[in-house]
């Protein structure tokens, strides 16, 4: 197997999660070879991890994604937020860079979905729509293939994490409430860095109009709760993902990277 260069787009938590990952060895087919981020020290800290690893080649602090791009890296790993993940991936795809991508509410924009699709086949190259912090995109690709289906997507998220959001009040302290109900591409809109789950299942199953999603907001309520819901005349699946943290969606891309390189895959 020949070895893959990455680079990343958004150095903040999960970048991390992902260098740390890379380092530790579960990346053996790729080398980091590039890091850009708004505030260029969050990038350089990302490079600095891998120089400090010594491991025998160099990871760019980059000052802009056109920095980033003259890198050629096979894959750019996006981690910054669904506004990045519109601006770069046209250039990206066009420049030979395929994507592995978290902030896939930039899809909800089915217009710039359909582009993207069409300038990935273009140029060869791919874009990869990670798990994140939920699952299940098998069911519901295969459920919707089989027919016509209707998708639900239910998250319960503590009050604290709604905060900097148009539906945050004092009173979700105290009181349990639903403060959000519409289909996905009216909840990316509302909390843009949220409900890229919810984007990513509606892609995977109904499309982003027709995918029905709601939020609850829980007095004390740590972390997050998905539940994902695929209906049709034969089947009827469930995908409910607890995750006390965003950990989850880090991982993801060490997941779908080693799937990329791996022999067998799931
Ligand atoms: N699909 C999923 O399950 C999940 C997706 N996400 C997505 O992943 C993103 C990253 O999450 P975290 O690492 O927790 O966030 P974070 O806030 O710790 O890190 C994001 C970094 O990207 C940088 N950034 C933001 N916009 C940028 C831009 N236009 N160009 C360059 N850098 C930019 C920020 O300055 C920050 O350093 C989130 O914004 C969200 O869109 C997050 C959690 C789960
Ligand atoms: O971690 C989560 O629950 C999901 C999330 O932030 C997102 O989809 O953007």
């Amino acid at each position: 197997m020949t070895i893959k260069t990455l680079a990343i787009v958004g150095c903040g938590k999960l970048a991390t999660i992902i260098t740390d990952a890379l380092i530790e060895g579960f990346l053996p087919d790729y080398q980091l070879i590039g890091a850009f981020s708004r505030t260029v020290e969050k990038a350089k800290h990302i490079a600095d991890k891998v120089q400090n690893a010594e491991s025998g080649y160099t990871c760019a602090t980059c000052n802009s994604l056109d920095e980033l791009l003259a890198l050629k890296p096979d894959y750019i790993i996006e981690t910054a937020s669904p506004d990045s993940m519109k601006a770069l991936a046209l250039p990206a795809l066009r420049n030979g860079s395929s994507i592995v991508t978290l902030s896939i509410g930039a899809f909800a924009d089915t217009e710039f979905y359909a582009e993207v699709k069409a300038t990935a086949r273009e140029n060869n190259t791919r874009v990869h729509l990670v798990s994140g912090a939920i699952g299940g995109f098998d069911v519901l690709r295969t459920v919707s293939l089989m027919g016509d289906c209707t998708a639900t997507f239910h998250t319960e998220k503590g009050p604290n994490s709604l905060k900097n959001t148009a539906v945050y009040e004092e009173s979700l302290q105290t009181e349990k409430r639903k403060v959000f109900e519409g289909n996905a591409q009216e909840a990316i809109a509302l909390f843009p860095t949220r409900v890229n789950v919810a984007v990513a299942a509606s892609l995977a199953s109904v499309g982003p109009e027709n995918m029905k999603v709601s939020m609850t907001s829980t007095p004390g309520f740590t972390g997050d709760e998905h539940r994902i819901e695929v209906k049709s005349d034969q089947v009827h699946a469930v995908i409910d993902v607890y995750s006390a943290t965003a950990q989850i969606a880090g991982w993801s891309v060490v997941n779908t990277l080693r799937n990329i390189t791996s022999p067998i895959v799931f």
